[in-house]
């Protein structure tokens, strides 16, 4: 099971989508209009169908502090955060250092997401990195951590995501 987390209008539900189209396209580039999403009030189950079956558990923004009763089946950690949303920053790392340190993830695989990099004047991982010491934070963590920025919009990204998921559920498995 992979936990998709991270703080309300992330774009999570849009990822989970888009990773669904992109892995049924049979050979067609482009991904279409993104589809349009409800903010998650409790918990969506998607299974997406890669070699073999991989179940991804997206948890509501709202839920947040109730996210630590999920944490028992969890092999692999989706962690969102919106690049484009300054205002959002500290409450996401916030919740990352609270993931980080959940002790029912310490062995847990974990890629942290950029999303939303198609808007105007996104931070870039290197702002990132420099505005919520993104170094220390992987330094200090228990887990292996990946990052890697996206657009869940235009498709940017999402086939590594994808490919991460691929490989961390057969390393799990
Ligand atoms: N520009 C842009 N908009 C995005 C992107 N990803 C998601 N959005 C938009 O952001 C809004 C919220 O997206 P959701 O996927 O519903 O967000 P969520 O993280 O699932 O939110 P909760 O379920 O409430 O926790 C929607 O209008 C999406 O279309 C992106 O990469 N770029
Ligand atoms: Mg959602």
């Amino acid at each position: 099971m992979c936990l998709l987390l991270g703080a309300t209008g992330v774009g999570k539900t849009l990822l989970v989508k888009r990773l669904q189209k992109l892995n049924s396209r049979d050979g067609k580039s482009d991904l279409g209009d993104p589809p349009p999403t409800q903010p998650t009030v409790g918990t969506d189950l998607t299974d997406i169908m890669a070699q073999r079956k991989m179940t991804i558990r997206e948890l509501g923004g709202c839920m947040g502090p109730i996210w630590s009763s999920y944490y028992g089946d969890c092999r692999s950690v989706l962690f969102m955060i919106d690049a484009s949303d300054p205002t959002q920053l500290s409450l996401s790392c916030s919740q990352l250092l609270g993931v980080l340190s959940a002790e029912q993830l310490a062995d847990a695989s974990v890629l942290i997401l950029f999303n939303k990099i198609d808007m105007p004047c996104y931070m870039t991982l290197e702002e990132m990195k420099a505005l919520i010491r993104l170094p220390d934070i992987i330094a200090c963590a228990t887990q292996c951590i990946t990052t890697a920025e996206i657009s869940a919009r235009d498709g940017t990204g999402l086939a590594a995501v994808l490919q991460w998921l691929q490989d961390t559920h057969k390393a799990n498995s």
